[in-house]
């Protein structure tokens, strides 16, 4: 990909709260773009089609995986997630920032495929607080959390792979320390 434009990868374990910070994070910075992701996981309730992710089926996520459709993807948890290609290659090459909100499988293949992305891995202030912000979403059967739990375990101890790591415990603390990450002159 020509890389004008900035690709920014944050991931950490499941309910850690990526998606409320980076939803903080759009809000006061209208220069950053989210990128929408392919899942074959059933919407939750609330969740917009084109909006939250786009829904396929998986046979047509393994034709979009066959056809290069995607810039990485993953299992996670019985589901396939994965960033379509075209998109962000089109606000990259046109200097523009996306912003990619992904589990640690698909960082890696981003690491690979485009080494100048920034990758940024937040951590729970600790497992159990991970748990309670799980179940407190309310989103999730025992045995999907059960699966999260396993698989944020694995996710932290790959942490310091990562350009920067912080850890979401005050909210406004962590957005801060995020926007300092990204936004300070070097
Ligand atoms: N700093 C925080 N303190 C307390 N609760 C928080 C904090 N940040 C997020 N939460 C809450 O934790 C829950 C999980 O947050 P969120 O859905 O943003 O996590 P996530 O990392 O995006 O999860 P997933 O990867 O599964 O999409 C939500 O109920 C959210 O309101
Ligand atoms: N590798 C990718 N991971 C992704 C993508 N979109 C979301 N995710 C991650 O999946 C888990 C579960 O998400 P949930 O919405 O079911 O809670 C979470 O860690 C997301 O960050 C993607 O395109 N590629």
């Amino acid at each position: 990909m020509v890389s004008k434009g900035r690709l920014i990868v944050i991931t950490g374990p499941s309910g850690v709260g990526k998606g409320t910070l980076v939803r903080e994070l759009l809000q006061r910075h209208r220069e950053l773009h989210l990128s929408v992701s392919v899942t074959t996981r059933s919407p939750r309730p609330g969740e917009v089609e084109g909006k939250h992710y786009y829904f396929v089926d998986r046979s047509r996520f393994e034709e979009m995986v066959q056809n290069g459709e995607l810039l990485e993807w993953a299992e996670f948890a019985g589901n396939y997630y994965g960033t379509p290609l075209y998109p962000v290659q089109k606000r990259i090459e046109a200097g523009e920032s996306v912003l990619l909100e992904i589990e640690l499988i698909g960082a890696r293949q981003i690491r690979e495929r485009f080494p100048q992305a920034q990758q940024i891995f937040i951590q729970p202030p600790s497992m159990l607080e991970l748990e309670r912000r799980l179940r407190s979403r309310g989103q999730d059967s025992d045995e999907a959390i059960a699966r999260r739990l396993k698989r944020a375990a694995e996710e932290i101890n790959a942490a310091q792979e990562f350009d920067f790591e912080l850890v979401n415990d005050d909210l406004d603390e962590a957005l801060k320390q995020l926007e300092n990450v990204l936004f300070a002159v070097v």
